[in-house]
């Protein structure tokens, strides 16, 4: 009997790996703030890792941030050394504070919040109990990345047709990688699997100032996988719109409220309008996890601010004046009006609004 092939994942190592048992077991993180010049792994072993792991974008993206903080999780549950502060603590109370710890590390990719309540349900806190949780949300996400992208795949094909001569090109923003999930990504998801069945496709992808995950992890991931990818600076967006060289964008999200707003990456709501004027369509990838039906609309999404020196100092080189005053949203969120479609494991939402978006979701 023919065996079925294992799952595609790209060349890259994955950005997240649980190692040795649960009692005593620590995650292996793939340090992306290090990508693409060097592949070096922290290993985390403290809530506190997790913690600094996930502010300092060491692991990022929403699928990703909520996997490892589910691991985290984990490894609160573990009993401390004897000289830690925890170990003054019931194992429930070390595993609830760590529950709201972990929960202060950023506000706005709605997985971290969703991974945590997750894991707070179960009736059992041990540590076996938590890594079978841990593990099953981490294969539900690579499983979930897939169907995104056959999905998106089998609509695109069906919808989009690329203007003459060239293959179909994408436009995207930031990392909605293999580098930000489980899988193989969310809006990378389509591309992984049109190259892997010989579709032709050409991807754009910018460099998303200021943490330029566009350009160091996306193109990195792209490129190792063979995928035919360009990289062009933010500010350049409209321009290959103008030269009709885009057929669609296709983006993650961090949280889409109950309408279809979705909060991404700073820059994304600038594409959702340039894509407007040249009519473009515009395409956001995310599993159910990211959804938030809690918030009517994307007022209501909390937005990351960052620090100056991100930049400013961006990557070690000084680019402006001492002391300057900055302001560094880490997101915005694009109207659901702006939006072609909304793609999840589910299917397709097109036109997102409130009723589609329940009724998909129910
Ligand atoms: C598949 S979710 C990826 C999503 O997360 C990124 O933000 P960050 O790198 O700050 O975690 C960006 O918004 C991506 O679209």
């Amino acid at each position: 009997m023919q065996q079925t092939p294992p799952p595609y994942h790209p060349p890259i190592a994955p950005p997240i790996e649980w190692i040795g048992p649960a009692e005593s077991g620590h995650l292996r993180l793939l340090d992306q703030t290090q990508l693409p010049i060097t592949t070096t792994y922290l290993d985390c072993t403290t809530t506190q890792h997790i913690w600094d792991a996930i502010k300092r974008l060491v692991v990022r993206g929403a699928p990703a941030i909520g996997i490892t903080a589910a691991y985290g999780l984990v490894i609160a549950s573990q009993t401390p050394p004897p000289n830690s502060p925890l170990a003054a603590l019931s194992p429930e109370d070390r595993f609830q504070k760590s529950c709201d710890y972990l929960a202060t590390s950023r506000p706005t990719a709605v997985n971290l919040f969703w991974a945590i309540d997750r894991l707070r349900k179960l009736p059992d806190h041990s540590p076996a109990a938590l890594l079978a949780e841990a593990k099953k949300i981490h294969e539900e996400d690579r499983k979930m990345c897939h169907a995104i992208g056959q999905h998106a795949l089998d609509y695109l094909l069906q919808h989009i047709t690329p203007h003459t001569n060239r293959p179909l090109t994408f436009h995207t923003h930031c990392n909605a990688g293999a580098l930000a999930t489980g899988g193989i990504g969310t809006a990378t998801a389509p591309m992984y699997l049109a190259h892997e069945q010989n579709i032709p496709i050409r991807i754009f992808a910018d460099e998303t100032r200021p943490l330029l995950q566009g350009s160091r992890l996306t193109a990195f991931e792209l490129q190792s996988a063979g995928i035919d990818v360009t990289l062009i600076c933010d500010d350049m967006a409209a321009h290959v719109m103008q030269q009709k060289l885009i057929d669609l964008v296709i983006v993650g999200a961090d949280r889409i409220a109950a309408n279809g707003d979705a909060a991404n990456k700073i820059g994304t709501y600038n594409l959702a309008v340039l894509a407007k004027h040249h009519n473009i369509p515009f395409f956001v990838a995310a599993p159910s996890s990211t959804f938030d039906l809690s918030l009517s609309d994307g007022s209501h999404i909390p937005i990351e601010e960052r620090a100056s020196n991100e930049i400013t100092q961006g990557f070690g080189n000084q680019t402006a004046p001492n002391n300057i005053k900055t302001y560094s949203p880490a997101f915005d969120v694009t109207p659901h009006a702006l939006i072609t479609a909304l793609i999840t494991e589910r299917g397709i939402i097109p036109k997102p609004n409130t009723q589609s978006v329940t009724a998909h979701l129910s």
